[in-house]
């Protein structure tokens, strides 16, 4: 299976162009403060305007509230919302009915037990996308380099559909397709040369690598 591809934290249309021209699937826009990959609405939407239909736009927040929500999707008319808070099932359905946008509720792992929380949310969000827990003293639920043990994921029933975040970069991405059954990988800070800074090459270098594997995949796949 072809995965999905989000590249998040976009903030110049110059990474917007390459993470597109290189094969990202989705585009990620952090509505958040505190993060070196906060964008304004309005700039965001200016982004999104000029690739919507060729990739699918992703609206990030964080346990935020109705009036943010609709200013966010006033401006940037997302595909889908990333949750990345702490936004409860009954939250999750809320905003659904509210908004009428699929809900991709982001889950922090660090351990079997934050595996067990996606199950109040079966059936209500419409994909789950599993990060790796905040190291202490970060104030950014995601974006922070780290990832998870990803042997963690055998617990996880067969038809649980995930896209798998936390740390990702050039070197471990090739076992992140290879090692784990995500139907999606999302990266941002393994493409920085600085917190919020894309980096065009680095981003080139981790599309040639996901390449790589594939190109592995299919030659074991033939023999
Ligand atoms: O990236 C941020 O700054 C951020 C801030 C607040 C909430 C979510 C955030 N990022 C969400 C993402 O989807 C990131 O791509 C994900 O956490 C992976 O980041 P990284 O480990 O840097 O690849």
């Amino acid at each position: 299976m072809v995965p999905d591809i989000k590249i998040c934290g976009l903030k110049t249309p110059e990474a917007v162009d390459r993470a597109i021209e290189r094969g990202a699937t989705y585009i990620g826009f952090i509505f958040f403060e505190k993060s070196p990959r906060h964008i304004e609405p309005m700039d965001a939407g200016a982004l999104a305007d000029r690739v919507r239909g060729r990739v699918k736009i992703v609206a990030v927040t964080v346990d935020a509230d109705n009036e943010m929500l609709e200013e966010i999707i006033a401006f940037v008319k997302p595909d889908i919302l990333q949750l990345h808070g702490h936004e409860s099932p009954e939250r999750v359905l809320n905003i659904k009915a509210v908004f009428g946008l699929p809900v991709m509720k982001a889950f922090s792992i660090r351990t079997a037990d934050d595996l067990r929380k996606l199950e109040a949310y079966d059936g209500l969000a419409d994909r789950f996308l599993l990060d790796a827990k905040a190291p202490a003293g970060s104030e950014l639920p995601g974006g922070n380099g780290v990832s998870f043990d990803w042997k963690l994921l055998t617990a996880l029933d067969d038809g649980v559909d995930y896209m798998l975040s936390g740390g990702l970069n050039k070197d471990n991405v090739g076992q992140a397709l290879s090692g784990t059954t995500a139907s999606g990988i999302d990266i941002s800070s393994g493409v920085e040369s600085a917190p919020g800074v894309k980096d065009l090459q680095m981003m080139d270098t981790f599309f040639d690598a996901i390449a790589q594997a594939r190109s592995a995949e299919e030659t074991d796949r033939k023999e």
